[in-house]
């Protein structure tokens, strides 16, 4: 609540918001969603839509808006008045009733007596035949389908106790869904506009008790939830209450029966049948809004970055818009409805909140420079409803009893000082930077996992082609080892061949003398050539010869070579064999001495036992005791005991057996070793 239309209908102070606050277009066409006509009230300008045109280009500065003013928009109040009820009919049967109502002409005549009435004019009228339906038209829709495009809303029933405040908010009609009340009928509106897969709505039930208390109505035991006040933009909340989103019509109507029984069960321990809380219902609409949004047009353009890059860099933008539906306590006086003591403080204080609801008004009617919106919970809850930012719509109740003259007037009055107060209807979009994040996270996630597929990729590539190369060079060694041995037997039968050839050549060379002489007479140039090609023949055996000499003395250097060091290692393995021989022996030997020393050591202890001493029974334990006593001279006879002594007794015979018995060579030798140390002592 705030100084009304002086202040720039920001609600009291300035606001420093760095939410999108919109100016709704002064010169503007209406806007309606597709295929759904939007209502405008009959005459009088009642509910006639004056926002929601295109919006104007945000201004510089990181899309804020450099108007933080709004559109003046006047709280609309309607009257309604209540049927006649079995009592009344009965008592006021001669009287007639203290109103008239002039619904064509959204009159109404408050008489006075017989003769004389004051007319009061409303945005809208309606008499006690009007359809459950026609007050959610004229009352309500205007405002939801404002929430529904970005402004927050409120509708509001005020009114003496019994004249129908809850019937016309709060009623489920469960038995008759035409006695819907606004509620219902405003959540059935909400979730038909809205898309599912980017908008969300969600509620809170609260109502505000004796002393000042706000209870929580999904979780009563939340019962002193506290307001709390943004500094910068000077939006309340109530961070402490149930908020639950709602995805279908059934789901909210279970809330709204949960709320009611809490509501029902906290008046009755009050001890009333009437409402003595303030009921509120809070539905928050959080729209995407969709396409390309001028604020980002103009942030890109600002920065100077391309456009794909930004695409992606980009936050969505949201409308938030808050509905807030109020039924407010019977506004009856304290001494006329007879409340005492315990319920005489709880109507107190009830009618502490709504007069200060009465105050504020009046001063924001009166354009008074002091609002006393902190006087009560409710005006501090109320306060982007009356002179803020928020369309509001204010249903007065009114019963026809003349009885109730009094409380009907000031009902009236109450109606007529509301429609002074003028609000400045702003938009109010955000970017989405919770949405950006997740997308952001999503994108991240989605480049992570590709970057560990590709790096796993990687990894088994390069396994893969590891395994290749080392199976190429596997074929590789083989193939080699192959073609080396298969040259390694060609050249040995090539020399084997060529040694054969020799041999004949050798031989035939031998007889040749013969058949020369033979054949001298017959050609004497024959023979020089077959002397010269003999020659040749010779010299080319004898480099063949010399060249395999040359290959065969390699290959036995290289044999002499393996031979020695198979000499070598033989050599090796011998000393190995007779070292490993001695040991053996060794241990053998010890063996047999340790059985000894451990027969030597039961006899002892068997002597030791029966007390004829360790001398006697066991002479060999004794002369290696005595022999330790003598290489240790100064210990004295009642010192600590010989290590071989010690040993049997701290080691155990059996351990050290096991231990020469081990498959371990170094433990055994290890072990043979300490038993010859302890033997030498
Ligand atoms: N327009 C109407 N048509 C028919 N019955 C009505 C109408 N308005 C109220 N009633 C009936 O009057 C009775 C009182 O109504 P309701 O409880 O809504 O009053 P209220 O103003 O909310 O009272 P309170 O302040 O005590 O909560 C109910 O039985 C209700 O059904």
């Amino acid at each position: 609540m705030a100084s009304g239309a002086r202040n720039g209908g920001g609600g009291l102070g300035s606001r420093t918001t760095a939410k999108m606050d919109r100016q709704q277009g002064s010169t503007a066409t209406p806007k309606a969603p597709a295929g759904k006509p939007r209502l405008s009230a009959a005459g009088g300008g009642a509910y006639r839509r004056t926002s929601s045109g295109p919006l104007p280009a945000a201004g510089a500065g990181g899309g804020r808006n450099s108007s933080e003013s709004g559109v003046s928009s006047r709280v609309r109040v309607a009257v309604r008045l209540r049927p006649r009820n079995a009592e009344e009919q009965a008592a006021d049967a001669d009287f007639a009733d203290c109103v008239e109502l002039q619904p064509e002409l959204k009159r109404l005549k408050l008489r006075k007596n017989n003769w004389e009435s004051d007319t009061f004019e409303f945005d809208e009228v309606l008499t006690e035949f009007s359809s459950q339906k026609r007050v959610y038209e004229v009352v309500a829709k205007p405002v939801v389908e404002s929430v529904l495009e970005g402004y927050n809303g409120t509708v509001m029933a005020y009114g003496q106790t019994g004249t129908g405040k809850t019937f016309t908010l709060g009623r489920l009609g469960d038995e008759d869904t035409a006695a819907r009340g606004i509620m219902v009928r405003a959540m059935e509106d909400i979730l038909a506009d809205i898309t599912p897969e980017t908008d969300t709505v969600s509620l809170s039930y609260l109502q505000q008790l004796y002393m000042e208390m706000i209870q929580d109505l999904l979780d009563p035991v939340n019962d002193n939830i506290a307001i709390v006040e943004d500094p910068r933009t000077g939006d309340v909340s109530l961070p402490g209450a149930t908020v639950v989103e709602v995805r279908d019509q059934k789901s909210f109507m279970d809330l709204l029966r949960i709320g009611e029984a809490h509501r029902v069960a906290a008046n009755t321990k009050l001890n009333t049948e009437s409402s003595r809380s303030h009921a509120i219902l809070m539905v928050n609409v959080r729209r995407a809004v969709k396409g390309r949004s001028e604020m980002n047009v103009s942030m890109s353009a600002e920065n100077g970055h391309s456009s794909s890059m930004m695409d992606s860099l980009r936050p969505p933008i949201v409308r938030k818009s808050k509905l807030v539906v109020v039924d407010l306590a019977g506004s009856e006086r304290i001494d006329k409805s007879g409340s005492e003591g315990h319920t005489l403080e709880e109507a107190k204080s009830i009618n502490l909140s709504l007069s200060s609801l009465g105050k504020c008004i009046n001063a924001l009617a009166e354009s008074s420079a002091h609002v006393p919106v902190r006087d009560s919970k409710l005006t501090r809850l109320l306060k982007d409803s009356f002179g803020g930012t928020a369309r509001t719509s204010l249903v007065v109740t009114i019963g026809p009893s003349p009885r109730h003259r009094g409380e009907t007037t000031s009902t009236i009055m109450f109606g007529q000082r509301a429609m002074k107060v003028q609000n400045m209807v702003k938009l109010k979009e955000e970017f989405d930077y919770k949405s950006l994040c997740r997308r952001l996270d999503i994108e991240l996630d989605k480049l992570i996992a590709e970057n560990e597929r590709q790096r796993k990729y990687f990894d088994d590539e390069i396994e893969r082609i590891t395994a290749e190369a080392q199976y190429r060079v596997a074929e590789a060694e083989k193939e080699c080892k192959v073609s080396l041995e298969n040259e390694k037997m060609k050249y040995h039968q090539e020399y084997l061949d060529s040694i054969k050839i020799l041999e004949e050549k050798w031989k035939v060379h031998q007889q040749s003398p013969k058949k020369q002489i033979k054949e001298e007479s017959t050609s004497n140039g024959d023979v020089q050539d077959l002397l010269q090609n003999e020659k040749m023949l010779r010299q080319s055996a004898e480099d063949e010869s010399n060249d395999l000499k040359n290959q065969l003395s390699h290959w036995k250097k290289m044999e002499a070579t393996a031979t020695a060091e198979v000499v070598r290692l033989r050599r090796m393995l011998d000393t190995e064999a007779s070292q490993k021989d001695k040991l053996e022996e060794e241990i053998a030997v010890l063996k047999s001495q340790l059985m000894q020393l451990s027969l030597d050591a039961d006899e002892t202890r068997m002597s030791l036992d029966t007390g004829d001493g360790p001398g006697k029974i066991f002479p060999g334990l004794d002369s290696l005791m005595s022999h330790s006593r003598n290489s240790q001279p100064r210990e004295q006879s009642n010192g600590p005991k010989a290590p071989v002594a010690k040993l049997f007794e701290q080691v155990g015979l059996q351990k050290i057996l096991s231990l020469l018995e081990s498959e371990e060579p170094d433990v055994r030798v290890h072990a043979v070793k300490v038993v010859a140390n302890l033997a030498a002592e």
